[in-house]
């Protein structure tokens, strides 16, 4: 059993244009407890999908996610998600953002104060408590957004490329930091990319998908040394990952253009 199994996964809609879409297919993985996974794939192959059922957002047609044994029927507090574009409350200020889930269990509100306060901090927003989040920058936001998750103390964090929107220089202060806080804290990570070098530099493991339907075409090993500092990216075994890893991904881009294409 693994914190977070995905078993024999299909995922099926129903469209007017184009009748039936598959996309995913008998996925299978095994992701095991405070592993951090990363996946690429081309774009449409189905990896929002994949995190929406794993997160209890949307039904699998066939087969079941399970996390840490339970099987997944909707959201839960065990799972937590970070999106790419931040879900923040603009109407609440950075603490109340951060308390929102322990409001909703009820925690006591000085309990849940303190809390949010402490992630708040390990984001490396100390300062930033009563500001609102239209005066934030993205990488700021997404801060926020990873605080908020944490609070919830989480069994397994879904993150849907959250540094997808930032500029290069405040993604790799934000891998950094998430590297931080994964070692601090030892969460499961399901994390999604478009990115290789975020990838290779995040991931325990990079599970490659093939175009639509979703299914795993390659899962690499990453026997990179911890603490990672983004020195690492220029060194050859991180750049040997990197390559592997683009074949593969550049192979199934072009099967989904061709099918694009055909459609
Ligand atoms: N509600 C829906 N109805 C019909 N088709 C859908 C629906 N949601 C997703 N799809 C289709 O399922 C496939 C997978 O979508 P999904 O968003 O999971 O892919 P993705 O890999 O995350 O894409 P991207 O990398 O571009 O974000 C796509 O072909 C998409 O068009």
């Amino acid at each position: 059993m693994g914190a977070l199994d995905i078993e024999n996964v299909g995922l099926r809609f129903r469209t007017q244009r184009a009748g039936e879409v598959v996309a995913l297919s008998n996925l299978q993985m095994r992701i095991p407890d405070k592993q951090f996974a990363v996946i690429v794939g081309p774009s449409g192959c189905g990896k929002s999908s994949l995190l929406d059922l794993v997160a209890g957002l949307k039904e699998a047609s066939s087969g079941e996610c399970r996390v840490n044994g339970r099987t997944v029927s909707g959201p839960g507090r065990d799972r937590g998600m970070v999106f790419q574009n931040y879900s923040l409350f603009p109407w609440l200020s950075v603490q109340k953002n951060v308390e929102f889930g322990l409001a909703l269990r009820n925690v006591p509100m000085q309990e849940r104060a303190e809390q949010a306060r402490h992630f708040v901090h390990a984001v490396g927003l100390k300062g930033f408590e009563n500001a609102y989040p239209n005066h934030l920058s993205g990488g700021m936001k997404q801060r926020v957004a990873i605080a908020r998750a944490l609070a919830n103390d989480p069994e397994v964090l879904l993150m849907d490329e959250p540094f997808g929107a930032l500029d290069s220089q405040t993604r790799a202060v934000m891998q950094e930091l998430l590297i931080d806080i994964w070692e601090r804290h030892q969460k499961t990570v399901l994390f999604v990319t478009h990115d290789i070098d975020e990838a290779v530099f995040l991931g325990d493991v990079v599970y490659v998908m093939s175009a639509r339907p979703g299914r795993i075409v390659d899962t690499v090993q990453v026997d990179l040394p911890r603490p990672r500092h983004y020195d690492l990216v220029t060194t050859p075994d991180f750049i040997e990952l990197k390559r592997r890893i683009q074949k593969n991904l550049y192979h199934e881009v072009h099967r989904a253009m061709a099918a694009a294409d055909a459609a």
